[in-house]
């Protein structure tokens, strides 16, 4: 029984009576031993497997939980409790209720946001304060949606930002448009399938789990935490640590964990100090910087381990590059497992040397949470296409595709997708491959409002006939869709060739039928060209021929990478869907692991090397300037240290010679202890982040 592992208090958290629950555990004090207890308790009290709710972090989490589970209770039962993270339940629940639900990715919808946007013309207000950006704009509206339970977005962004006051009401305008617009097409995003299971909930959804599980609870939004309140369960089950709260920037609320007994009095509260994972000296380092925080629990941190312990080293190197070259030097000389090593740094920008450095000496390495595999164009765009042909609403998809054809931007292939959609009567399916040829102008007069910034834009059309010397189809040479003015040879060529292979995809099903099809398409070609020479060019501008085949190697490798993601489907919609929710999951390759500190959150690795401990650097210190904190880059480095069991090695370099930066070493080098100079700390505390 998974019971009979757990340590005493682990064994009182799991077996706690119903009610609300907490349990603040430590970094590495078996909370996923205790979560998994937890259930096996419930289970053997006869509560039914589908009236628990398991919500978790990553999709990946819930599916190892489950999986320990199995080693214990037959499949019929493990298979019945409902289990992943906020949004993949959400969508779950929504889906019953609205089957036609487009779920788009976070950073998708914002073309959508952006080519509503972009019909304002800002400038012609002339006021004294520059607008926001479209792609800044958006991310404060999701930051919004995550956070404010009350307020429309115009108060809001008034009580927030009293500069932009006078452009509030545009912007509100402008969240207004794109929310209507996603209703219309049946787009959710990650943070509608919060805001709407919670809408359904007031209203007609009922749900009725005896026991909610949340772990990871330092990372509830206030939005998730509201959902949670709507479901009312009449158990709560809450596991986590507020010194390893790391999504502040997505709207992570704090105080959730912070205020539970508040919120619930009588709850019981419950601590697990029994760390087992790493060596006593790796965790009084941890404990030394994070004892710079304000507590908000009492904490204490028991070690297990009795194996003498190697010490944490500090690394100073002279100049970026060579740091990251002599940690590969070093992580080839370490008799660990490639697979047991990590290498965790707080910014993006640094994955590129190291990776670059470790393999230059043949080290295979894999990233995670850095720029993801969905987020390379050629990626994009398959799935884009694989999106509109299996969901020809899917207007975004449709603006992606075509903001590949010269000389049409989002404004454009908007324009031309509601266009297509008035020639096929209301579908663009109909629209591209059986045009309604009487509907002489398709394309619709804009609205004036000169107060929300808009201002007249009307289409005047173009005679479709001066395309007639390319080779078209006959649909495509007679479709009203060649009046619009933007069009060109080379934009009509590559209309010609979507719907070539759009009439030969209509009658494809399986996923990878579907994959195939795509890729070897002229359109795709085509497309991974642009991408192709893109990536060939030369200072000089000139295309580098042999850096191009090796982009079109990689593009190749991608691709076949997606083919092996679609074994295990037979369904588009589903594949599709779960490349969505778990595609911030997905690693490739093998090798040492290359991390942001925040997707090593809840993995735990032999050896860490935590790179670019500079000051600015890590702490970020623009970002703990612009809405984070400090306290919050002190929890990063926390999580980022206790990751390690074994060995840990905490490097910083004095010069970035390339970009000619002199550095200084991190806040938290001397709250570790690792450099001595007390005045250069309380300086670093005081100055630099008031
Ligand atoms: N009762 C136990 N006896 C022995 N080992 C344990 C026990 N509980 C947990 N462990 C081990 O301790 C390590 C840490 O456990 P786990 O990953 O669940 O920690 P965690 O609390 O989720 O950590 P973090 O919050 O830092 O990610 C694991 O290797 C796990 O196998």
């Amino acid at each position: 029984m998974p019971l009979s592992l757990l340590n005493e208090e682990q064994l009182n958290a799991a077996t706690a009576e119903t009610g609300r629950n907490i349990v603040i555990a430590s970094a590495g004090t078996g909370k996923t031993s205790t979560i998994v207890g937890r259930i096996a308790h419930l289970l053997n009290s006869n509560v039914a497997p589908q009236e628990i709710l398991l919500l978790t972090f990553t999709n990946k989490a819930a599916t190892e939980m489950v999986e320990r589970l199995t080693r214990f209770f037959p499949n019929e039962v493990t298979s019945r409790i409902e289990a992943g993270t906020f949004h993949a339940i959400c969508y779950k629940l929504l889906k019953k209720h609205n089957p036609g639900l487009l779920l788009k990715q976070q950073t998708e919808l914002k073309t959508l946001f952006r080519s509503i946007y972009e019909k304002r013309e800002f400038k012609k207000l002339a006021y004294k304060v520059a607008e926001y950006s479209a792609n800044y704009l958006y991310d404060i509206y999701s930051f919004y949606q995550n956070t404010e339970l009350e307020l429309g977005f115009g108060d809001w962004m008034r009580d927030n930002y009293p500069d932009h006051d006078f452009y509030s009401d545009i912007y509100e305008d402008i969240s207004n448009e794109y929310e209507l617009m996603k209703e219309s097409y049946g787009y959710i995003n990650f943070n509608d399938l919060l805001i709407k299971t919670r809408d359904l909930l007031n209203a007609d959804l009922f749900v009725n789990y005896k026991e909610v599980l949340v772990d990871e609870y330092q990372d509830t939004n206030s939005l998730q935490g509201s959902l949670i309140d709507k479901m009312d369960p009449s158990s709560l089950f809450c596991v986590g640590d507020y010194d390893q709260s790391i999504f502040a920037f997505n709207g992570a609320n704090i105080n959730l964990i912070g205020s539970f007994s508040k919120k619930f009095p009588g709850a019981k509260v419950f601590s697990l100090k029994k760390n087992y994972r790493s060596t006593a000296l790796i965790l009084s380092l941890a404990d030394r910087v994070i004892n710079f925080n304000d507590r908000i629990y009492p904490k204490e941190l028991i070690v297990v381990r009795k194996d003498d312990p190697v010490s944490p080293s500090l690394l100073e190197f002279n100049e970026l590059f060579e740091q990251y070259s002599k940690v590969s030097y070093m992580i080839k000389g370490n008799p660990s497992n490639y697979e047991d090593v990590a290498v965790i740094f707080r910014n993006n920008s640094s994955a590129d040397g190291i990776e670059a450095s470790l393999r230059e000496l043949g080290i295979p390495c894999k990233r995670r949470g850095g720029k993801s595999f969905f987020d390379a164009k050629e990626v994009k765009i398959l799935f884009d296409m694989y999106s509109f042909f299996v969901n020809p609403k899917d207007m975004m998809a449709f603006i992606h595709i075509f903001e590949y054809a010269k000389g049409i931007g989002s404004a454009t292939a908007k324009d031309i997708f509601e266009a297509l959609k008035r020639l096929g009567r209301g579908s663009a399916y109909q629209g591209i491959l059986h045009p309604d040829t009487s509907i002489r102008n398709p394309f619709e007069k804009r609205k004036v409002n000169y107060q929300l910034a808009l201002f007249d834009d009307f289409v005047h059309l173009e005679s479709g006939s001066k395309f007639s010397h390319l080779e078209l189809d006959d649909k495509i040479a007679n479709s009203p869709i060649l009046k619009h003015p933007k069009l060109t040879d080379e934009s009509v060529r590559f209309l010609n060739d979507f719907y070539l292979l759009y009439k030969r995809i209509v009658r494809t099903k399986k996923p990878i039928s579907m994959v195939e099809a795509i890729s070897e398409s002229k359109i795709y070609k085509y497309i991974t060209n642009i991408l192709a020479d893109q990536r060939a060019l030369d200072r000089n501008k000139k295309i580098n021929e042999e850096v191009k085949e090796r982009a079109i190697l990689n593009i190749k490798r991608k691709v076949s990478l997606i083919k092996d993601l679609t074994k295990n489907y037979t369904d588009n919609q589903r594949f599709l869907n779960s490349m969505i929710l778990g595609s911030n999951e997905l690693t490739k390759g093998e090798g040492v692991n290359l991390l942001t500190v925040h997707a090593s959150k809840g993995l735990e690795f032999k050896d860490v090397y935590i790179l670019d401990l500079m000051d600015g650097r890590f702490p970020n210190r623009k970002l703990a300037n612009k809405g984070g904190s400090i306290d919050e880059e002190r929890r990063l480095f926390y999580v980022a240290v206790t990751r390690a069991k074994d060995g840990l090695w905490l490097s910083y370099a004095k010069v970035d010679k390339v970009k000619k930066l002199r550095f200084y070493p991190s806040l938290f080098l001397y709250e570790a202890g690792l450099i001595k100079n007390r005045e250069e700390h309380q300086k670093l505390l005081n100055e630099k982040y008031k």
